[in-house]
């Protein structure tokens, strides 16, 4: 068993068609997806506002590196360039935490688990709490990492606007 979060953004082109095609990948291995987030941009770049969805997939034959696989190759498919560190992108997808059941813990610095910035981001946070009220991240109840943040990180997570297309179970 091997439960991944993931968290994907997109803030150039079609931003809803670049989330889409993380659904339209994972498929029936999607167990919940959170509502599309509009989301103003984190990380003190000026730039266009994201689309944000947090997503909780399952695959018995994956292991944490080939979810990152996965997202790499999701963005290379968007066409994702990497100039500007948290600069625009056309899809950016992280792996937020893996479960094993336990979870998983990676210091790799092209792997690190969990995420080391999700717990102050706002975007990975309120759509995972919409679809895991009881989730944890690196032992802490997601609930008190979302508390612990200021209003303007919570005020940046702007209304739902869309959903995304899952595939019926
Ligand atoms: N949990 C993780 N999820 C995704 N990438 C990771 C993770 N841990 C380490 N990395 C590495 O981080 C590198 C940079 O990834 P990326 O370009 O997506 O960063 P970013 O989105 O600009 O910033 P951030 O890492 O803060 O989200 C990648 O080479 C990837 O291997
Ligand atoms: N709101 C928001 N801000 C960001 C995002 C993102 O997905 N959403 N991704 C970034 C690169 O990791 C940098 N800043």
């Amino acid at each position: 068993m091997s439960r991944v979060v993931l968290s994907a953004g997109s803030n150039m082109g079609d931003r809803l068609s670049h989330l889409q095609s993380v659904a339209d990948e994972l498929g029936d291995r999607i167990i919940s997806a959170s509502h599309v987030y509009a989301t103003a941009p984190w990380g003190g770049v000026e730039q266009d506002d994201f689309y944000n969805v947090t997503l909780i997939a399952d695959d018995p034959g994956r292991d944490p590196w080939d979810w990152l696989r996965l997202c790499h190759l999701l963005e290379w498919r968007a066409d994702r360039v990497r100039d500007v560190r948290w600069g625009p992108r056309s899809l950016d997808v992280d792996v937020i935490a893996c479960y094993d059941p336990a979870e998983v813990r990676s210091r790799h610095h092209d792997l690190e688990l969990p995420h080391p910035r999700a717990r102050s981001r706002a975007f990975v946070l309120v759509p995972w709490l919409q679809i895991e009220p009881d989730a944890t991240l690196g032992g802490t109840a997601v609930r008190e990492l979302v508390a612990a943040l200021g209003p303007a990180e919570i005020g940046g997570v702007g209304s739902t606007t869309h959903s995304l297309t899952l595939p019926a179970r």
